[in-house]
């Protein structure tokens, strides 16, 4: 195998590109003010693997983070995902209340197209070759079955079948820690008891969407949903016949707006004609840009943050590698509604916004430890 495994952490982010530019570093003011711990990059000409590794925090743990595997159109677009992932893993696990850190990894490429044994095997040994600094899991592009080939050349991967000891798909405990948050920011915004009787739009009816869906079906809530893959959408309505479908959520009177697609969601033009009260998804990285949640607040409208209610799967993970069980593992998830609450009430308290005070509650446990 010829493979290059390059330290790309020596330089900090806030120092600037030799030409004055900011540099790929300091995308963000959250990425300036929290910088990498470690960023790798591998390229592997055998079987074509091209992957970057970012580890963002170690303080609290192993930086555990999944493995995206997508065809990024460049490098730099893959890299600008790492990074930001990987940070908003560092809070999710922080307030989450896990013994670990924040990491995540991209593979650059068509899952459909290059995806090979021979290639996760690669990657498997690029994990291992951190030496437990880095953990995986899957993600967008990746599943149980691929790390099951993956942990065959490293012991740092969760997530993988039962079969070989793993605790699997984790889109139903996902699933629950957005609709638990979904009910805590319910009773803060309309004092109800969760969602039953209110209008849900869910966007994306994956594994974790359509999870939230029949959840949020036997709460009786009013469901409609949007998929812009049709089938994913057909299957939702067989089995839940009062599901309406909907083409985008634009047009439609909604109560709680629950991104479970893709990040990027909320954006400023958005928000303005976003006729939902509460927004609570599972999806990563929600905001296309952080002042987007002071635009929600000036507008009225409760943001549970992301990674405070999307933490299902890394409660999930976690308990795998502490060998609890599964009883246990789903009380604790059940528990990320009491945080939401917790967060929820803060924000009010201090006039801030949720995001703001999720912020602060992962920023004083890191600097606490
Ligand atoms: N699976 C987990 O345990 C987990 C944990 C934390 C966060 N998440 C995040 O939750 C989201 C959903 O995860 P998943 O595992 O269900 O993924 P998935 O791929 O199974 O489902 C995503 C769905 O979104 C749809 N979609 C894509 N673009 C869309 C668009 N523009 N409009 C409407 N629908 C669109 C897809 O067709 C697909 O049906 C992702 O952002 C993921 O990163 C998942």
């Amino acid at each position: 195998m010829t493979a290059t495994l390059t330290r790309m952490d020596q330089r900090t982010s806030t120092e600037p590109d030799t030409d004055g530019s900011p540099g790929v570093f300091a995308g963000s003011a959250r990425l300036t003010d929290r910088p990498h711990e470690q960023v790798v990059h591998m390229a592997d000409a055998e079987t074509g693997l091209r992957a970057i590794i970012a580890i963002h925090s170690t303080t609290l743990g192993p930086a555990l983070g999944g493995t995206r595997f997508y065809p990024f159109p460049t490098e730099a677009a893959a890299l600008d995902d790492a990074l930001r992932l990987s940070l908003g893993m560092t809070y999710k696990s922080a307030v989450a209340g896990a013994d670990l850190g924040g990491g995540k990894a991209v593979i650059i490429g068509d899952p459909a197209a290059v995806k090979t044994e021979a290639l996760l095997g690669a990657y498997g040994r690029f994990v291992e070759a951190l030496g437990g600094r880095y953990i995986t899991a899957a993600d967008v592009g990746t599943d149980a079955s691929d790390l099951d080939v993956i942990g065959r050349h490293t012991d740092h991967v969760v997530g993988c079948t039962a079969g070989v000891g793993g605790s699997g798909d984790s889109s139903y405990l996902t699933a629950l820690g957005v609709y638990e948050s979904m009910r805590a920011g319910a009773r803060h915004v309309w004092g109800a008891d969760g969602p039953g009787g209110l209008t849900v739009g869910v966007e994306g009816v994956g594994k974790v969407g359509s999870e939230l869906v029949r959840m949020l079906v036997d709460a009786g809530a009013d469901v409609v949903v949007t998929d812009v893959n049709a089938a994913a959408v057909g299957a939702v309505l067989e089995r839940f016949p009062g599901v309406r479908a909907a083409d985008g959520l634009g047009g439609e009177r909604i109560d709680v707006y629950a991104p479970c697609a893709l990040g990027g969601t909320l954006t400023p033009g958005g928000v303005d004609g976003l006729d939902a009260r509460l927004v609570c998804g599972s999806s990563n990285n929600q905001l296309s840009d952080a002042c987007v949640d002071t635009l929600l607040a000036t507008r009225g409208i409760t943001w549970v943050p992301d990674y405070l209610a999307n933490a299902g799967g890394l409660i999930q993970v976690a308990g795998e590698r502490a060998g609890d069980d599964g009883a246990l593992v789903e009380s604790r998830v059940r528990a990320i509604g009491g945080r939401a609450a917790q967060i929820l009430d803060r924000a009010r308290a201090e006039g801030t916004t949720p995001g703001h005070a999720a912020d602060k509650v992962a920023e004083e446990r890191i600097d606490g430890a």
